[in-house]
């Protein structure tokens, strides 16, 4: 449903795409993830016909979004991170609007609105002015305003971002149901690893402009041997002393230093845990807390990057 081969795109100096190529099948929920300037926003742009890329090709159901930018526009939604509706404007008038920018008319329209304000759960608050409504209402506004002419690609760039947690899992039970049951392909751009790990069937790692892993999230995780191991130091710690002392504990590997915290990996965590703490009082380093985990994206980022994803989002490319 997308194929995009070898985009590049250049602000300037700085290289937003540095030659990114995916495909997204029919059907599945497609994450784009990284941190923040990792070009994820510049992709769903070029995608949704919205930019031009310097270099590569791109086809969104099968339309070429440089040749055929009107067909494209037909066939997607887009959902963009900033809100798109009027907040002076009730809910439904933000979406018959919509319907009316895409051709739809009379009673097509209405039904298509009241069916799409049933669906996200606002027919209760369809009369009341979109500014009165809350974060994850306006949200659920948002996509709604993407469907309202059936696209058969959903663009969602960063869906969740600033939704508390039921909200955000609201918005994620009804993304998964849109790909499950109306097979609908969603392209979806985050920077919540978790997001990226619930929702999306088949993830792309970006970094830099650039593609550094792509798979289902348990295929990533599972890249992965042994169980990750994080320390995190009291504040006035030694930290690349500490970093040293697990560094030479037999059996641990990819020791890395992040702020306060040393992650690294071994074979079986549980048991790691007493050594670890044994070799950092015997530096008198000071341990806040310790935790065990299996695999997690953050690990697999970590791997693919050198960076943990944190620490990426503290200092965009
Ligand atoms: N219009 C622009 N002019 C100049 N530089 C830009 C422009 N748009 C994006 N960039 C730069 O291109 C790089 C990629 O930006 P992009 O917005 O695609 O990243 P992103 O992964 O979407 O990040 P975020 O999660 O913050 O939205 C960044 O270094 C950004 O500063």
């Amino acid at each position: 449903m997308i194929r995009a081969d070898a985009l590049v795109k250049r602000y300037g100096e700085v290289t937003a795409l540095a030659g990114l190529s995916f495909t997204v099948p029919a059907g599945t929920v497609f994450g784009l993830l990284g941190p923040n300037g990792a070009g994820k926003s510049t992709t769903i742009k070029i995608l949704t016909t919205l930019s031009a890329a310097d270099g590569g090709t791109a086809t969104v159901a099968g339309h070429d979004v440089r040749r055929e930018p009107d067909a494209v526009r037909r066939a997607i939604g887009v959902v963009t991170q900033g809100s798109g509706c009027d907040p002076v404007a009730t809910g439904r008038e933000n979406l018959l609007l919509a319907g009316r920018v895409h051709g739809l008319r009379g009673r097509a329209v209405r039904s298509r609105v009241d069916e799409l304000l049933a669906r996200f759960g606002l027919t209760g608050a369809a009369n009341r002015l979109v500014r009165t409504y809350s974060g994850g209402m306006r949200r659920k506004l948002d996509v709604a305003m993407g469907l309202v002419h059936r696209p058969s690609v959903l663009f969602l760039d960063e869906p969740t971002t600033g939704l508390d947690p039921q909200a955000r899992a609201d918005m994620w039970a009804e993304i998964a149901r849109l790909a499950g049951q109306e097979r609908l392909t969603v392209l979806l751009t985050t920077h919540y690893l978790e997001e990226a790990d619930q929702l999306a069937g088949e993830l792309l790692i970006v970094d830099r402009g650039q593609a550094v892993a792509s798979g289902t999230p348990e295929r990533l995780k599972s890249e992965l041997r042994g169980d990750a191991v994080v320390v995190e130091l009291a504040p006035d710690a030694d930290l690349e002393l500490a970093g040293k002392a697990i560094g030479a504990i037999p059996g641990t590997r990819e020791v890395t230093l992040a702020g306060r915290t040393i992650r690294s990996r071994v074979d079986h965590g549980a048991s790691a845990v007493p050594s670890v703490l044994a070799a950092l009082e015997r530096e008198s380093v000071a341990v806040a807390a310790v935790t065990v985990a299996r695999p997690a994206l953050d690990d697999v980022y970590l791997r693919h990057t050198g960076r943990s994803f944190a620490a990426a989002e503290e200092v965009p490319a």
